[in-house]
């Protein structure tokens, strides 16, 4: 359903992405790893369409987006959860959901939150009237899954869902993440540094390495060798 071929991105004078090529089939949960500063977050805003491809294409499901703008991409169906969840903190936290079904497909007159997006956190609505801002990190990412998911995007970009939050959190995430899984009608892309939660929850594994993909495979080909040359630092 996403295909990315031979992207390259980058800010400025620098290349950041070489020559990156990575798909997302239906209901996958696909995850990119790397060390600290190899161009996850920048290949992830190159798909979100922030940052603009200087080579290369970003197809979904069949059609080229490479020259989309963010919100064409959105309204196609691709949700996304950056890294710091950028919540609305002046907005509370039911208006901040309102702003994830502006990228909804269905016609403008018939919208509504879907209960499948909230029923995932039952502490949100009794925060309702709450501001963003005035939220807990873990409670942060939380209002920031539902506003991706208020859209019901078929593809999901996760970057670093779990950073910053306490462990307790953390397992509601890694549930929220195989409800999603199990649900079927959303396929995931996630970035995350911990190795034993991408293992508990993900289907095919791309690591990159100075901005390159090293390597890919699935689960069981996930080796101690891979880990310590591109992971462990
Ligand atoms: N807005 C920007 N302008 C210039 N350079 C940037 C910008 N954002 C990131 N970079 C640089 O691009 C490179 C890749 O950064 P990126 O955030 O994509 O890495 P990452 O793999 O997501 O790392 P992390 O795990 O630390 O988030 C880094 O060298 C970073 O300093």
């Amino acid at each position: 359903m996403l295909a990315v071929q031979q992207l390259e991105a980058g800010y400025g004078e620098s290349v950041i992405l070489r020559n990156v090529t990575l798909r997302v089939e239906p209901g996958q949960v696909v995850c990119l790893l790397g060390r600290n500063g190899v161009g996850k977050t920048t290949l992830m805003k190159s798909i979100m369409g922030l940052l603009k491809a200087r080579r290369g294409t970003v197809s979904y499901n069949g059609q080229e987006l490479t020259k989309a703008a963010p919100g064409r991409r959105a309204r196609r169906g691709i949700g996304y959860v950056p890294q710091g969840r950028e919540i609305f903190g002046q907005l509370t936290v039911y208006e901040n959901i309102l702003v994830g079904l502006e990228a909804s497909r269905e016609p403008k007159a018939v919208r509504a939150v879907p209960e499948e997006a909230i029923a995932k956190f039952p502490v949100l609505p009794s925060m309702y009237g709450r501001r963003g801002g005035d939220l807990s990190g873990g409670q942060q990412q939380q209002l920031a899954f539902a506003r991706a998911l208020a859209s019901k995007p078929d593809l999901l970009l996760l970057d670093e869902p779990c950073e910053g939050i306490q462990p307790s959190i953390v397992d509601d995430i890694r549930d929220v993440i195989r409800s999603i899984k199990a649900d079927g009608k959303t396929s995931i892309l996630l970035i995350e540094q911990s190795l034993d939660f991408v293992k508990s929850v993900g289907d095919y594994f791309y690591v990159l390495d100075k901005g390159a993909v090293a390597w890919e495979g699935g689960l069981e080909e996930l080796s101690d060798e891979v880990i310590k040359k591109y992971l462990t630092v």
